[in-house]
């Protein structure tokens, strides 16, 4: 083994997180990469779509400190008249790869995005269409994807539709929150659940599961080429 790939081999792995709120799922995976429960890994970047997300403070006040970025969509198209969301995407996906990431994960990311964003990374990234990109959905696959999954799933159990409900981790792919998944958990919804009783106990499994994801991909996947 060269000198070069064995430096490949042993590379921390470079993880980019994607944010649009509090963040405590991303304090899981800081947390996780500072005790090497997920091993060998750092943080390089947390990238939001609004400005006031806590999670941009938890990556500056982290130890030692991981470096953030910010792009509001409304933002960038008052500051690029003709611009397109597309466009947007393609400019969150550019600041995405200067991180080179070796996987980016989105932590209550709460924006669409376009398959323009992925061809962008595929083709930036050494990885290429191997670049493994993940989402942390509350729902079972093809139960309540997209937005408020929680709140629908809470419903969806109030008026008897359902007993469980769950919660994944998946690969993001251009249909939202269709992509094969990594991770999968079941969660009880107990009889006189609120939907804060509920959200707790969702919140406590995501934060492992999003952890238990991301080091099970990080683990299968070779050194960048
Ligand atoms: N191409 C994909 N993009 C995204 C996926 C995905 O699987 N494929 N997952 C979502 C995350 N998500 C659910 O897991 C989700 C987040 C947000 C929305 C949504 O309707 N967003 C609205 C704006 C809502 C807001 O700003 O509050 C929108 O983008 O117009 C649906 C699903 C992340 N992206
Ligand atoms: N459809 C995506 C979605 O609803 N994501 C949800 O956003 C929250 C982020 O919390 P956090 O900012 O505290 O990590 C999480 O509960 C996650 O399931």
């Amino acid at each position: 083994m060269s000198t070069s790939q064995a430096a490949r081999e042993g590379a921390e792995k470079r993880i980019v997180v994607l944010i649009s709120g509090s963040g405590t799922n991303l304090q899981a995976l800081i947390d996780a990469c500072a005790s090497s429960s997920i091993p060998n890994a750092r943080i390089v970047l947390v990238f939001s779509n609004r400005k006031a997300a806590y999670g941009l403070e938890r990556a500056r006040t982290s130890q030692p400190p991981i470096p953030t970025g910010y792009l509001a969509l409304v933002t960038y198209l008052k500051a690029n008249p003709g611009k397109t969301r597309v466009d947007y995407d393609v400019a969150v996906a550019k600041s995405v790869l200067e991180a080179k990431p070796d996987i980016v994960v989105l932590a209550g990311w709460m924006h669409i995005l376009s398959a323009e964003f992925l061809e962008v990374l595929y083709e930036g990234s050494p990885r290429g269409r191997d670049l493994p990109i993940l989402n942390l959905h509350p729902a079972l696959p093809g139960a309540f994807d997209g937005a408020n999954a929680l709140g629908r799933a809470y419903d969806a159990f109030k008026a008897g539709e359902i007993k469980n409900t769950g919660v994944m981790v998946h690969r993001v792919v251009p249909e939202v929150d269709r992509g094969e998944p990594v991770v999968v958990r079941e969660v009880e919804i107990k009889e006189g659940d609120s939907l804060e009783d509920l959200e707790a106990r969702v919140h406590e499994i995501e934060h492992r599961i999003i952890v238990e994801a991301t080091r099970q991909v990080l683990e299968q996947q070779g050194p960048a080429p």
